[in-house]
């Protein structure tokens, strides 16, 4: 398992904003998925370091968190600041270096920063300064990355870039990225969603090939989801059939949030 939480809390005050929060991602390409105000911050600063939580325990590739080795977690926060004057691959070779493995060329290709190497970090745009920090994330290739909200901001080109290099570079190092939105990506190995700081959803592994499927709208208004031999009896019976739609991640997480809501 790459990360396991267990009864993870934290308070602000008198503001809870993770309530014994538990949940596993497996290895590959995870989401930490949540409306404003759930709590993904407050976790991404807790397994950075920043902050300490009240309670609980957080096991990350089998180890306590905070017994892993610095250079074996990368991390990219949504603020892109950084030393103005650093250039682009320079930069990438001396994180490469302190964690030494020499993956750079690599990263200059899959983030799309070759023509952009010798350039300074004030002299890139606000897409290519978060391509850059994110590639520095994995510079050195450690064990897994926690992305902070990595798509804000950015442009269509720049997401859908960003989000192929995350589906090309899972293979070899661990990715989490904690985001409230779903941001077309594919591929997913485990999933969570937090919600006013309590977990409400977690998929690992195949599990997670159950946000997907499928909706069959007859004639009258019946509705079918992921039940193929449902949807061939009322063919059968002679139902007229109007459309079949897909379910996305996306409306299965919506329905969820919503209906969290209504519990409470
Ligand atoms: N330093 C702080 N002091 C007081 N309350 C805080 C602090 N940081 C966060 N909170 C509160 O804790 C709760 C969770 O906040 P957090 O920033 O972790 O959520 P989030 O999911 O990252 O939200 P967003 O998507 O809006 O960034 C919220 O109610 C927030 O107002």
């Amino acid at each position: 398992m790459l990360l396991e939480c267990s009864n993870l809390s934290k308070a602000y005050g008198n503001i809870k904003a993770l309530k014994r929060v538990t949940f596993s991602l497996s290895e590959g390409l995870s989401l930490i998925l949540g409306p404003n105000g759930s709590g993904k911050t407050t976790l991404i600063k807790i397994l950075a370091g920043l902050i300490k939580p009240d309670e609980g325990e957080i096991k990350v590739l089998g180890k306590n968190y905070l017994s892993v080795p610095k250079r074996d977690i990368g991390f990219a926060f949504e603020r892109t600041v950084s030393p103005p004057r650093i250039k682009v691959e320079s930069y990438l070779r001396a994180v490469a270096d302190h964690r030494g493995v020499d993956n750079v060329d690599e990263l200059l290709d899959l983030f799309g920063l070759r023509e952009y190497k010798s350039k300074r970090f004030k002299e890139l745009s606000q897409g290519y300064k978060r391509r850059f920090l994110v590639a520095a994330a994995f510079a050195g290739r450690p064990k897994v990355v926690f992305l902070d909200e990595p798509f804000s901001n950015l442009d269509i080109l720049s997401k859908v870039e960003l989000a192929r290099a995350f589906q090309e570079i899972k293979r070899d190092i661990n990715i989490v990225i904690v985001s409230h939105i779903i941001s077309g990506l594919k591929d997913l190995d485990s999933v969570v969603l937090l919600h006013n700081g309590e977990v409400v959803l977690n998929k690992i592994g195949g599990e997670v090939n159950t946000l997907k499927g499928f909706r069959a709208i007859f004639d009258g208004g019946t509705i079918v989801e992921n039940d193929v031999e449902k949807v061939m009896e009322l063919i059968r019976a002679g139902k007229n059939l109007i459309n079949i739609e897909p379910i996305t991640p996306e409306d299965i997480i919506y329905e969820t949030l919503k209906k969290t809501n209504e519990k409470k």
